[in-house]
């Protein structure tokens, strides 16, 4: 378990079974430099529940990534209250958080397998163990057959699908993703959604992913966070209630355009 207040850092939460996964009340963050204050994330609340879909949607600068860092135990907040589990679901950030980023980031010298492998030996898990649920989460990102491979010998999207594999490696119980697919071509990134969709079924993971687009968001969410820049705050958080399993021409459906519509409105888009 994780909780944090802005007065009281880590203080243990009276969570119950039931509960929430992450509880955000008010959540608010300023970076500071100097004398310099920049209010960079604020009025933030939300209930994410495990095995949820949450995406974080907005414009450049709003906070998105700054949310995500919290989230991760990467950056403190300075206001709010934030509560990750519970007595009966301990969390642990640097152990039960994977990330993915826009860029897949693999080590160039090490094979894909030893990439997918690298919190597993930072984290000094059995190697046998580990390395069979590499080969399955290989097999589970459509990467069978290029365990050896370095990555080079990869395209984009493949590397990515590795990335992700590699975030999964600890069996982590939040996986957090920050544009996962913002430097794919728009084909690629179509097919990397229903991938991860795909993945995120399977794995009935809680998963947060931040984009910049509002089709993606509807479209991978089960939830959807708006938030607005200038000043920052949240400005909706609401489920979307689209039939699963998702497929592509849902987003020619009048029930998608809606979601879209209501996103727009909420970043004062014409
Ligand atoms: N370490 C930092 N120190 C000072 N200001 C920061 C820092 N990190 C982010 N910021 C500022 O906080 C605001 C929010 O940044 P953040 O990266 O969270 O936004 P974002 O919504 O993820 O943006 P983008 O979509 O462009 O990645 C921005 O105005 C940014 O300049």
């Amino acid at each position: 378990m994780m909780t944090s207040t802005s007065e009281t850092p880590l203080r243990p939460a009276q969570a119950s079974p039931g509960e929430a996964l992450i509880q955000m009340r008010q959540l608010r963050k300023v970076y500071r430099k100097r004398n310099e204050e920049f209010l960079a994330v604020s009025d933030v609340s939300m209930d994410i529940h495990e095995g949820d879909m949450v995406s974080l949607v907005g414009p450049s600068g709003c906070g998105k990534s700054t949310l995500l860092k919290i989230l991760a135990g990467l950056h403190e907040h300075d206001g709010g209250t934030l509560q990750i589990g519970g007595p009966n679901n301990v969390f642990n950030p640097g152990r039960d958080v994977g990330m993915v980023f826009q860029q897949p980031v693999l080590l160039k010298w090490r094979t894909i397998l030893d990439n997918v492998l690298l919190p597993a030996d930072i984290l000094g898990l059995n190697k046998k163990a580990a390395t069979a649920r590499a080969h399955e989460l290989l097999d589970m990102v459509g990467l069978t057959g290029f365990a050896d491979k370095l990555p080079y010998e990869l395209s984009g999207g493949m590397q990515q699908r590795a990335a992700i594999a590699r975030a999964l490696i600890h069996d982590p119980k939040l996986v957090l993703m920050d544009e996962p697919f913002g430097a794919l071509d728009a084909l690629t990134r179509e097919k990397m959604n229903l991938e991860m969709l795909r993945i995120w079924g399977e794995t009935k993971k809680t998963f947060v992913v931040v984009t910049h687009s509002i089709q993606e968001a509807v479209f991978l969410g089960t939830h959807c966070a708006v938030l607005t820049a200038g000043p920052a705050r949240m400005a909706d958080f609401f489920a979307i209630d689209l039939p699963t399993p998702r497929h592509l021409l849902l987003k020619t459906q009048n029930e998608f355009g809606e979601y879209v519509r209501r996103i727009y409105d909420l970043l004062g888009v014409d």
